[in-house]
């Protein structure tokens, strides 16, 4: 106890805390801090989707008052104080902001209205992130973050495994709820990518008689791709578990396999956040099997279309870097993938004999990529 006392007492004697070394100590802090809380965003973005808030300030169709908006909501009558605070940090966040409606008992009368980023919260959204944001804040899929230490010190392939046992995939395959909210979410975000991609570069699929989305879930890519092109043969490849019950029509058909054995023929194939799960050598053996693919046939025209992100420079906004390293940081979690760079995407392209790429960068954080044989 006296060593101890010592050393604090030395811990003291050295405590010469003037202003300047007072305003470096509390920004540092500070800075820890925000850094430690910064997943009460994340978690109360989570609780206004769960309440319904972005649904029901949309469906008012005016500048919300907080007592209209409480009266709307499914919460207890003890935590109707509690609403305005968490308003309050959700308009700081950019999910909501405040617009004066007018005088009520001579006071300025405020009202809460969506911002770009909630109108894409709102569930009747056909672009809403709203699946996605719940799926990624499942305890299913924050839990492995508790274990990421622990799996820096064993030989698990991923911090998921450790928690479950087992792999992602497999885990999904055996329950099917995760396996639902999960398809939920990717479904969510094919459905804005492909929206864009058909009104701003749908050129990318032209003159294509076949095209198979390998890893293309439960269709949403494929569904408005076979839309779009009546003509075109498309095919959505993905694991039987998460096929096996899905039902083609006219020009599009589903087939359940195992991308590292065999991916269907086709003059072009789809990689849509596929490549970004898995490590190097498994993008190579996943390449691989696309190049065949491409070119079994013969066609000139073969090419694998790439949609995921390439990692900016870290000149770049800082923002976008952050997310995106965000992304690389949940592939190593949940995935045994990593996010890339041009030079290391250059790689993978050419170390599975590819001969050219083009980047075409209209998807914000992530870019499509075209890769040619
Ligand atoms: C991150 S999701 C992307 C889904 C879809 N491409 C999208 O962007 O919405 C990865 C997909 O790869 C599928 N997948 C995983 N391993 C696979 C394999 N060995 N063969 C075929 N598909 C696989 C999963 O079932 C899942 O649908
Ligand atoms: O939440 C996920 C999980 C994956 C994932 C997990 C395990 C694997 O072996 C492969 C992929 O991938 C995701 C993904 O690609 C994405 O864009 C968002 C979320 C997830």
């Amino acid at each position: 106890m006296e060593k101890r006392l010592r050393s604090f007492r030395n811990l003291d004697t050295d405590l010469q805390i003037n202003e300047e070394k007072a305003t470096e100590l509390l920004g540092a802090q500070a800075h820890i801090w925000n850094n430690i809380f910064n997943f009460i965003n994340s978690m109360s973005l989570k609780c206004a989707v769960q309440l319904g808030i972005p649904d029901t300030i949309h469906k008012h169709g005016k500048p919300m008052t907080l007592s209209k908006l409480i009266g709307a909501l499914p919460v207890h009558q003890n935590k109707a104080p509690y609403v305005y605070r968490l308003m309050r940090i959700l308009v700081h966040s950019g999910f909501f902001s405040l617009q004066t409606i007018g005088e009520s008992d001579h006071q300025e009368e405020e009202g809460y209205v969506l911002t770009d980023a909630s109108k894409l919260l709102v569930g009747d959204n056909p672009l809403s992130v709203a699946p996605f944001l719940l799926a990624m804040l499942d305890p299913v899929l924050t839990k492995p973050w508790d274990f990421l230490s622990t799996w820096f010190q064993n030989d698990d392939p991923t911090a998921f495994d450790t928690v479950n046992g087992l792999p992602f995939w497999k885990y999904g395959g055996q329950e099917p709820k995760m396996a639902n909210f999960f398809n939920d979410a990717m479904a969510s975000d094919a459905r804005l990518v492909i929206s864009v991609v058909i009104e701003n570069c749908k050129w990318v699929f032209d003159e294509l008689e076949s095209f198979v989305d390998v890893g293309g879930g439960t269709g949403t890519v494929a569904k408005a791709i076979a839309a779009t092109f009546p003509k075109m043969e498309c095919t959505v490849f993905d694991l039987p578990h998460v096929v096996g019950d899905l039902q083609g029509k006219d020009n599009l058909k589903f087939v359940g396999g195992d991308m590292f054995q065999q991916v269907p023929p086709a003059d072009a194939i789809l990689l849509k956040w596929i490549l970004h799960d898995w490590s190097d050598d498994e993008c190579v053996k996943i390449l691989k099997k696309c190049k065949e693919a491409i070119t079994s046939k013969g066609s000139k025209k073969g090419k694998v279309i790439i949609i995921d992100i390439m990692i900016e420079n870290k000149d770049e906004d800082d923002k976008s870097y952050e997310t995106q390293l965000f992304f690389d940081m949940m592939m190593m979690v949940l995935a045994t993938g990593q996010e890339r760079n041009e030079k290391e995407w250059a790689k993978l392209f050419q170390d599975s004999g590819f001969s050219d790429y083009k980047i075409i960068p209209i998807l914000g954080l992530r870019s499509l990529i075209e890769v040619y044989p």
